[in-house]
């Protein structure tokens, strides 16, 4: 495989008191600042002093049924972001949210605003949400089936595209001699009429200085894959294997190319959630002791919510019953249901087994090594083909992440695969993409 050295990506996935599911009752873990926002500024500061691309957060609408068994709490990223955008001034915020559970224009405003308050450095993680309990909030008897959320997004972020673009970039004038303040003429209706929106008007606020919020998707299945061809600057992804994640880069990436779109325009980033020591040995023994915390009545619980099966009162040393995977309902289930049966067939795991697997990271790539082990791996994926950066996901917080950034940081940059210093101000800048024109002003342009 070529070397396509170039520099990584690298943002912080920020999950309360860290990835493993157990992390929160680790000796140095602080589950009572999981709505403390300081808690969450230090964190992006650290993040920033290191010089990441951004910091990410999950969302899901709806409150977990485990949460007896762990912080999962989940404050709305937007607002959170809000607050991490003042207290930073270079790194990335990127923030989920959903299109099966927004209106394009409430859902534009929030990111249009975090993007003016930030300086053009705004992310959206474009979800569909697979989990089922989320439609029950939003006055739907059921969740949506996996394709249809996929058509209504795809709409969706053609209306918020518009939206975002409704003002030029110079429709804005102000000029109080003549006391007119913008051009109307550049700010433009946007009259969509579609299967799921009828969306009239432009946005309240003008352009952000990037244009708009860098677009990043998070869905890996067939129909994930191609939506994210067609929109996604950035995709998150979950591999447990290099050569699935190359499979995954080369298939995204030759889509794009079939539909005119430059593969360098879009970053893609599998999780990593690397248990740091100085010696293997010493980082294997980290992960266990944070293993050994596992409460498995949360792991049966979250295990249901990927894959649709129950195995309260299985016996955990027996081998997954495969039988229930042929009976699974195949209502289009996610790439993380399919991922995780794949993980079941290749392995032939017991359910302790297979628990202990997603524990640390839910399905994401988990490794325990020394700075130099995990600046290796992390050089392999980046440099073959199978990642262009990654969403690290320290198992616990906020220990893991120091690791990560005091020890694998600096030897990547000696390596000459991270930056030394930020070279812009804006996330797209970051990631080194294109600041785009606004599609009403080109469509102006060509018809002038
Ligand atoms: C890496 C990854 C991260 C995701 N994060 C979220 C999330 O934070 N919130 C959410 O509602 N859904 C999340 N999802 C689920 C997506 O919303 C998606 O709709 C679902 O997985 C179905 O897409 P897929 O089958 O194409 O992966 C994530 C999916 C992936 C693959």
């Amino acid at each position: 495989m070529t070397d396509t050295r170039r520099q990584l990506t690298l943002n912080l996935f920020i999950y309360p008191g860290g990835h493993h599911e157990a992390a929160w009752r680790y000796l140095a873990a602080e589950p009572e600042r999981a709505l403390d926002i300081t808690y969450y500024q230090d964190l992006a500061r650290k993040a920033e002093a290191a010089k990441l691309d951004a910091v990410f957060f999950a969302d899901g609408p709806a409150l977990p049924d485990k949460i007896r068994f762990g912080p999962r709490v989940r404050p709305e990223p937007i607002t959170w972001l809000t607050a991490i955008a003042v207290a930073t001034s270079r790194i990335g915020l990127i923030g989920t949210a959903s299109t099966s559970y927004y209106e394009p224009y409430n859902l534009v405003r929030l990111f249009a605003s975090l993007d003016h308050i930030s300086g053009g450095r705004a992310g959206w993680n474009i979800v569909t949400t697979s989990a089922e309990n989320a439609a029950f909030n939003f006055g739907q008897p059921a969740q949506q089936p996996h394709a249809e959320r996929y058509q209504r997004a795809a709409e969706f972020v053609d209306v918020v595209s518009k939206l975002w673009d409704s003002w030029e970039d110079d429709a804005l004038v102000i000029d109080k001699a003549a006391g007119i303040y913008a051009d109307e003429t550049r700010i433009h209706d946007i009259e969509h009429i579609g299967p799921h929106f009828r969306v009239k008007g432009a946005l309240t606020v003008p352009r952000s200085p990037q244009g708009r919020p860098v677009y990043v998707q998070a869905g890996s299945s067939p129909a994930g894959r191609s939506f994210a061809a067609r929109y996604a600057e950035a995709i998150f992804t979950a591999h447990q294997t290099i050569d699935s994640a190359r499979a995954f880069y080369a298939d995204v990436k030759a889509q794009a190319a079939a539909l005119g779109r430059d593969p360098d325009h879009i970053r893609i980033l599998p999780g990593i959630s690397p248990f740091i020591a100085s010696t293997e040995a010493e980082a294997r023994q980290l992960q266990q002791e944070i293993d050994d915390l596992i409460q498995p009545a949360y792991s049966i619980s979250q295990l249901r919510d990927f894959t649709g099966i129950d195995l309260t009162g299985y016996d955990l040393d027996a081998p997954f019953p495969q039988h229930l995977i042929d009976q699974h309902t195949t209502r289009g289930h996610t790439s993380r249901t399919q991922l995780i049966f794949d993980l079941v067939r290749s392995e032939g795991l017991t359910i302790r087994q297979l628990i202990r697997r997603l524990a640390g990271a839910r399905g994401h790539y988990v490794v325990a090594g020394t700075p130099e082990q995990i600046a290796d791996i992390i050089e392999a994926w980046g440099t073959s083909g199978a990642a262009d950066g990654f969403n690290v996901m320290p198992p616990w917080l906020t220990g893991g992440f120091d690791r990560f950034a005091e020890h694998v940081v600096p030897i990547l940059r000696q390596r000459g695969l991270f930056r030394e210093d930020y070279t812009s101000t804006t996330l797209r800048g970051h990631f080194g993409l294109p600041r785009p024109d606004s599609q009403f002003a080109t469509a102006l342009r060509k018809s002038a």
